[in-house]
């Protein structure tokens, strides 16, 4: 079967500063990546590249077989993507939001679905008040319900689970895993490396706007079980582009 999610060499960069350089990575239906990398290294520009909101200038980004540069409607369709907790509109409830996508997306239906999320995140209590009330944490909550709703076949979340109380973490993690079990493909930016270890079924480095590293199942699964885990591996990455694992060694 296809890979929901394609990228092809993609550059993307702000004035002045390039960020992400030749981006290869395919992910298949049905897994979890999480994405993992130090803080500024581009995490959140690749994400916001695959949610068509914020320009590559070089490479092809395809979701779903639907290239976001030359059909972004259809691309956006077959994804859900988790807006930043302060973009979300202030000024409306909760409800309101969740009612005007439903029907932006043309699925009324949706909003069904996702009110019985909100209940299962404990969300339901705050869905009647303005967004400009709400914690960061229900706030995020929000947020992951816009990304969930409707049942797209890639869910991309940027630290989505920042903030939230740690029963409704696990109960954000348990949805994804049950998404995942249906067969739909989820995209995580972390930087909880315990989260990526025991949740995801691979894990990306994104090193200096490159993909430096990625553990497939496997070599996870061998991760878990050596001595220093995910925590070491990546760390020994990190070592390497810095160069003082050539000072560790020579040691
Ligand atoms: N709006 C912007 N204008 C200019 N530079 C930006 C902008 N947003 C991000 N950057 C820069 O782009 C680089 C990548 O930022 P990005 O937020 O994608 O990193 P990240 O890996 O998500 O970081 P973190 O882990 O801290 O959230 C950083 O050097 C950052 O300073």
């Amino acid at each position: 079967m296809n890979p929901v999610l394609v990228l092809n060499g993609v550059r993307a960069s702000y004035p002045g500063r390039p960020v992400l350089h030749d981006i290869d990575l395919q992910l298949p239906r049905g897994q979890w990546l999480a994405l993992i990398g130090p803080n500024g290294t581009g995490k959140s520009t690749l994400l916001q590249v695959i949610a068509g909101l914020h320009r590559h200038e070089a490479g092809e980004v395809r979701i779903g077989g639907h290239c976001v540069a030359s059909d972004p409607l259809a691309a956006r369709r077959a994804m859900g993507f988790a807006p930043p907790p302060e973009q979300l509109p202030a000024e409306l409830s909760g409800r309101q939001a969740l009612e005007l996508l439903a029907k932006l997306r043309g699925h009324p239906a949706d909003l069904d679905g996702a009110l019985a999320l909100a209940e299962r995140l404990q969300l339901d209590p705050w869905l009647g008040r303005r967004i400009a009330e709400y914690s960061f944490g229900t706030r995020q909550k929000l947020a992951a319900l816009q990304a969930l709703m409707g049942d797209p076949p890639l869910i991309v979340l940027d630290e989505v689970l920042n903030g939230l109380d740690p029963t409704s973490s696990w109960t954000l993690q348990q949805v994804l895993r049950e998404r995942v079990e249906a067969g739909v493909s989820v995209l995580l930016s972390t930087h909880s490396l315990e989260l990526a270890e025991r949740r995801a079924d691979r894990v990306a480095l994104l090193q200096g706007g490159r993909i430096g590293r990625d553990w497939s199942g496997e070599a996870l699964g061998a991760l878990r079980s050596a001595e220093g885990g995910l925590l070491g591996a990546v760390a020994a990455c990190l070592r390497v582009e810095s160069g003082s694992a050539v000072e560790v060694d020579a040691g």
